[in-house]
């Protein structure tokens, strides 16, 4: 079932473009391409009418106050929300041109291709090395186990800290090591796609702008996608931001997508009276 979901999902086509706001280029390299329509907890719709692609080898920033589904949009594109009782989703969600939520598609096939690391550090209470072989493992992946952990190490600039204490817990190492443990655990699978909730909320200044250093570094290989709080991160990392807001007309707080372009002409010239608000850091 896996073996077959993997080559669906790795077929090599492009992703429909159409995208609400402004010019924002570059449409025909979208990787994945997620039109939320409606989505629901039980009987409350979190998300409204949100058009959000992500595209080849950028950064892509979920930002926007509290509770306007940001972490519910991100979750949607390696289908994380499946595990929620009552979830339910109108929309699609295209990876390379395939609906990844197609009943034929496996949701744990899928989180092969499209990784995620969550706001928590969450190592296994297991060594550091088993931390990144686990994974391996745990998805078959074939190859030298050993070169492939110090790979993912490499990739998440956390080798040569570490080279010396392979045997020592994950949970050991500082916040900031833990994280890129963590983003060390998610990238040796070598998914396309990198889902990142709130990487660094738990972290303090230095390693923020560690794990910022990072993503710019980890965008040469993969797509990011990032859900963030930090404007000024957003402003640093992102090549395309995607500010959503929460519309409580109906009487419900839904989440609804308000703008979507490149980074740097959303933050020097936003489109939409509440972007503007948010940006001058009127609500948060
Ligand atoms: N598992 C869940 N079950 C029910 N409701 C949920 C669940 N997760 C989120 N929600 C609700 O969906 C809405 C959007 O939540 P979400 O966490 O996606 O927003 P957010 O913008 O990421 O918020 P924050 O910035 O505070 O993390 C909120 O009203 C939230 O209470």
């Amino acid at each position: 079932m896996v073996q077959a979901t993997s080559a669906v999902l790795s077929k090599n086509t492009k992703a429909g473009s159409a995208v609400n706001g402004r010019d924002n280029g570059a449409a025909e390299n979208v990787v994945i391409d997620c039109k939320i329509d409606n989505l629901y907890y039980g009987k409350f719709r979190a998300v409204r009418d949100s058009h959000i692609p992500v595209q080849q080898g950028q950064i892509t920033a979920f930002i926007g106050p509290s509770g306007c589904g940001k972490s519910t949009a991100l979750r949607c594109l390696n289908r994380m929300n499946d595990l929620v009782r009552g979830f339910r989703f109108e929309g699609h969600v295209h990876f390379r041109g395939r609906d990844i939520y197609h009943r034929s598609v496996d949701p744990v096939a899928v989180r092969r291709y499209i990784g995620m690391v969550f706001q928590q550090p969450n190592p296994f209470a297991m060594s550091i090395y088993n931390n990144v072989a686990f994974g391996l493992r745990l998805n078959r992946v074939k190859g030298d186990v050993p070169e492939r952990v110090e790979k993912a190490l490499r990739g998440a600039a956390l080798w040569d800290e570490v080279k010396d204490k392979l045997k020592n817990s994950g949970l050991s190492l500082s916040g900031g090591q833990q994280q890129r443990l963590c983003i060390a655990r998610a990238i040796a699978t070598e998914p396309e796609v990198l889902l990142m909730d709130e990487p660094c909320s738990a972290l303090d200044p230095i390693a923020t702008r560690r794990i910022e250093e990072l993503m710019v570094e980890l965008k040469k290989q993969y797509t990011i996608a990032v859900v963030t709080h930090n404007l000024q991160q957003a402003q640093r990392v992102a090549d395309m931001t995607a500010f959503m807001y929460v519309d409580t007309s109906q009487g419900a707080r839904t989440g609804y997508l308000v703008e979507y372009s490149k980074t740097e002409a959303m933050f020097a010239d936003p489109q939409e009276e509440y972007t503007k608000q948010y940006i001058r850091g009127e609500f948060s």
